[in-house]
């Protein structure tokens, strides 16, 4: 059997939400492709130690505000320059540092802009990580049957100014015809802005009316066979069949509810964060907490090995 190799990882992350990749420098295996910063866990060492040790030893910084998020396990075969191993890769947020960033170790950096990569290759273990990055932290629902059109406009124009980059559209109680005319609403508010916007229905209609994506209900999801073509594709999950669905049809991200109890669905008990992050383990596509969650629920949320945190009515209401 290949050995299994524990790896602490740092994903530095400035304030505009671009990472850091550094290129694996010639000695080591793998030498040219880029990764993110970190190296392997000493015996007896916390995987916070090692990230914050290899960030001082790579790097030259030390990582002061660090957020634990996915662990992820992964076979490399043998190649020319390296033996077969298994590793256990223990990824970090680290979003504020001490010290200059150097190039203890001669290698490469590169700042990357979530959704445009502009270095390869990357590690294969890392395609999953990359993906749910190209995702922002925060996903809002709409709630419009509930706050009316005007104010939910209001509360929309509000977080897009202060960043909102996922929106998905669920107002199930209206016709067609004012599912369109609020579309239209919606579409061309958050059109200026870095935000896409996806349609809970069907993948024909979210085309028909311009959105970028569609979000699928668990039923609609149970029943797809391949993943809509040209949409941003999510679910909704509600058990480990559904979720193996969704990442079986590679979608771009799946909502998992309800992970605390929630008053739109009062009948529910909640999943509670130890089994939430269980269900998780082992997914390879992006997963937000979904139920009961406010602002401040994200690193719980990242802590469990989600992208994030979906929300319907916190994200509504101003402090
Ligand atoms: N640092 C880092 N390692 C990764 C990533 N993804 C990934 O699969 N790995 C794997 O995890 C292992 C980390 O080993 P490393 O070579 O960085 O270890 P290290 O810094 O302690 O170096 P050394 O022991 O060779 O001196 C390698 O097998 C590497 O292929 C990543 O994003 N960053
Ligand atoms: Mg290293």
């Amino acid at each position: 059997m290949a050995k299994l190799v524990q790896v602490a990882v740092a994903i530095l992350i400035r304030p505009n939400g671009d990472y850091l990749l550094a290129s694996r420098p010639d000695g080591k295996g793998w030498a040219g492709w880029w990764e993110f910063p970190g190296g392997k866990i000493e015996t007896g060492e916390s995987p916070e130690h090692a990230l914050i040790r290899e960030s001082q030893e790579e790097l030259g910084i030390t990582p002061t505000r660090i957020q634990p998020w996915i662990k992820r396990r992964y076979d490399y075969p043998a190649t020319h320059d390296a033996e077969a191993k298994t590793v256990l890769l223990h990824f970090f947020f680290v979003s504020e540092w001490q010290g200059e960033l150097q190039a203890r170790e001669g290698q490469q950096f590169a700042w990357q802009h979530p959704q445009k990569l502009n270095v390869s290759p990357v590690l294969p273990a890392n395609a999953p990580i990359m993906q749910a990055l190209s995702l922002p932290s925060v996903y809002a629902i709409s709630n419009v049957q509930k706050m009316g059109e005007h104010t939910f406009l209001q509360a929309l124009r509000k977080q897009l100014d202060q960043g909102l980059q996922l929106l998905q559209i669920r107002e199930l109680q209206l016709d067609e015809s004012n599912l369109s005319q609020l579309s239209t609403k919606v579409l061309s508010l958050c059109a200026p802005y870095d935000c896409r916007c996806l349609l809970n229905s069907s993948p024909e209609q979210a085309l028909q009316l311009g959105y970028q994506g569609v979000h699928l209900n668990s039923q609609r999801l149970m029943t797809m066979i391949t993943k809509p073509d040209n949409l941003l594709t999510g679910a909704s999950c509600h058990d480990a069949e559904q979720l193996q669905k969704a990442q079986d049809l590679k979608l771009d991200c799946a909502l998992l509810s309800p992970v605390l109890p929630t008053s739109s669905h009062p009948e529910a008990s909640g999943l509670g964060w130890e089994k939430f992050s269980e269900m998780l383990n082992g997914l390879e596509i992006p997963i937000y907490g979904l139920g009961g969650m406010r602002p401040e629920h994200v690193s719980q949320a990242q802590a469990s090995g989600a992208r994030g945190i979906a929300m319907q009515r916190a994200i509504w209401i101003q402090p």
